[in-house]
């Protein structure tokens, strides 16, 4: 039986052991002193906590290029969601398939969301396409909405939202970027700035140009 200590997963994850174990305790999981974790069954627990041990259907709207790249993802499935269905507003696609599932057209999107028992739908459309393909899976029964295109979405209660925008992601970088390069500069200059201390000084009183920092 593989087994894990709160330690080596500790340091895996960059976390405090002591935090890590307490966090354990909530899902019922307190491993053996000396042994550590059975694998397998935290796998279990913690998939279960996060309702993985489940299979999910999932429906992807708009199969341009970002719904075709989510559509050939293969990391959904292991993690318990399933691409139940592709759909696509334009005729030209409705059949096609993409990454081994046919492309169906939206006219049939409250048929699709019911046959499956679809409760999570993925937006992938032009901004302008979102609120109403939201509009659409809500009534069909969807009740949560994972939204790719660049628009606020108004749901009613109970239904949850989560929005992706890799653009905020990298305007979060571009400002850790530009603290970094300014406080770099200030330890520039504070380093030119600096006065010279006596013990810095030369045998004749004599100081460097610039003082390190
Ligand atoms: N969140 C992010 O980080 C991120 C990154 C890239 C793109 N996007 C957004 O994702 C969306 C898709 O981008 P893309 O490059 O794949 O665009 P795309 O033009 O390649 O694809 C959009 C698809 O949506 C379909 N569509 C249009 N109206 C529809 C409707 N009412 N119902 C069903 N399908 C419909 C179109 O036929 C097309 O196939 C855009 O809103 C884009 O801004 C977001």
């Amino acid at each position: 039986m593989p087994t894990v200590s709160s330690e080596e997963l500790a340091a895996a994850a960059g976390v405090n052991s002591a935090k890590l174990r307490k966090d354990f305790s909530y899902l019922g999981s307190y491993g053996t002193r000396g042994v550590g974790y059975d694998v397998e069954y935290l796998v279990y627990q913690i998939s279960r906590e996060l309702g993985l041990t489940q299979d999910w259907p999932v429906v992807i709207v708009g199969i341009g290029n970002l719904g075709a790249a989510l559509a050939n993802y293969g990391g959904f499935a292991s993690r318990g969601f399933r691409v139940a269905a592709l759909i696509d507003a334009d005729p030209a696609m409705a059949g096609k398939p993409v990454a081994g599932i046919p492309v169906q057209h939206s006219d049939e999107l409250e048929k699709i969301i019911e046959d499956n028992g679809v409760s999570i739908g993925v937006i992938a459309t032009p901004a302008g396409a979102a609120q109403p393909v939201c509009d659409r899976l809500v009534a069909a029964g969807v009740t949560s909405i994972l939204n790719f295109a660049p628009t606020v979405l108004s749901v009613p209660d109970g239904v949850d939202v989560r929005k992706v925008d890799l653009s905020i992601e990298l305007q979060i970088l571009a400002f850790h970027e530009q603290r970094k390069a300014g406080e770099e500069a200030a330890a520039e200059s504070a380093a030119v700035l600096r006065a010279p201390k006596e013990s810095e000084k030369g045998p004749d009183g004599d100081v460097p140009a610039v003082m390190p920092a």
